[in-house]
């Protein structure tokens, strides 16, 4: 049976007062690859902040992870963010420390304290993207791509049950998308629940799945070969 990780109703999407998409009705299953395309300002970013809590769901009903979007509480957000794995177009990694201490920075800021389960931890998620040997290495001495997989990494380390990519290839070259989007599959395949806002058609058109889209205020889901 499918299991919904995310669900929403007749939900509404807005930027303050300025309505974005209306009549939204999504449903995301445990194990889908989500693509969520649509042309620049058309609200893709807008309705991702609005999973992960940036911006209220004032309109319609939305369920993510366990949690009811409609009337969370600032309290709530960081419980909500450690069920989500959050990867954004500029990796937003801290520059003044290492990969690893990266990686230490979250765990220690959700409540980890066993030395031995960190450290598993750490080489366990750095395994996954295949940056294992690069724990010592500070960001600005990693490729745009090496940076991406240990932002993916990080979003890893809580074990989320969806995975938020808001154009996680945006900022990477057609190559290193490639190597950065056969990761994301890898840890699909692994069981992983993923929904990835892009712009990058050659991305939907080598990796094929579900594809929702955002144009004139709406989102519906579309048919590969007429995207
Ligand atoms: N902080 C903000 N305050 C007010 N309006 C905003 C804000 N951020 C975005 N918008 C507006 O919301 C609309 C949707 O923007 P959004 O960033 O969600 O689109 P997008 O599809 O993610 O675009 P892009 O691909 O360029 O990131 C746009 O009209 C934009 O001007």
């Amino acid at each position: 049976m499918s299991e919904p990780v995310l669900h929403l109703r007749n939900a509404a999407i807005y930027q303050r007062e300025n309505m974005i998409l209306s009549d939204v009705q999504i449903t995301i299953n445990k194990g889908d690859f989500v693509y969520l395309i649509g042309k620049t300002g058309s609200g893709k970013s807008s309705f991702m902040k609005t999973l992960y809590g940036d911006l209220p769901l004032t309109e319609g009903e939305g369920e993510i992870v366990g949690f009811t979007l409609n009337g969370l509480k600032e309290k709530q957000i960081p419980f909500l963010r450690r069920k989500l794995g959050v990867v954004f177009q500029d990796f937003k990694l801290l520059n003044d420390r290492t990969v690893k201490d990266n990686l230490l920075f979250v765990l220690k800021a959700t409540g980890w304290k066993d030395k031995t389960a960190i450290d598993a931890k750490i080489e366990e998620v750095l395994a996954k993207v295949g940056m294992k040997s690069k724990g010592f290495k500070y960001p600005y001495q990693l490729s745009g791509g090496e940076q991406q997989r240990v932002a993916i990494a990080r979003a890893l380390l809580n074990d989320p049950e969806l995975i938020l990519a808001d154009e996680p290839t945006g900022n990477l070259d057609p190559q290193t998308s490639v190597e950065v989007m056969e990761v994301l599959q890898e840890i699909n395949k692994n069981g992983n629940t993923i929904l990835m806002a892009t712009h990058d058609y050659a991305l939907l058109l080598k990796y094929p799945s579900k594809t929702l889209k955002c144009d004139n205020n709406k989102i519906f889901e579309v048919v590969q070969r007429t995207v």
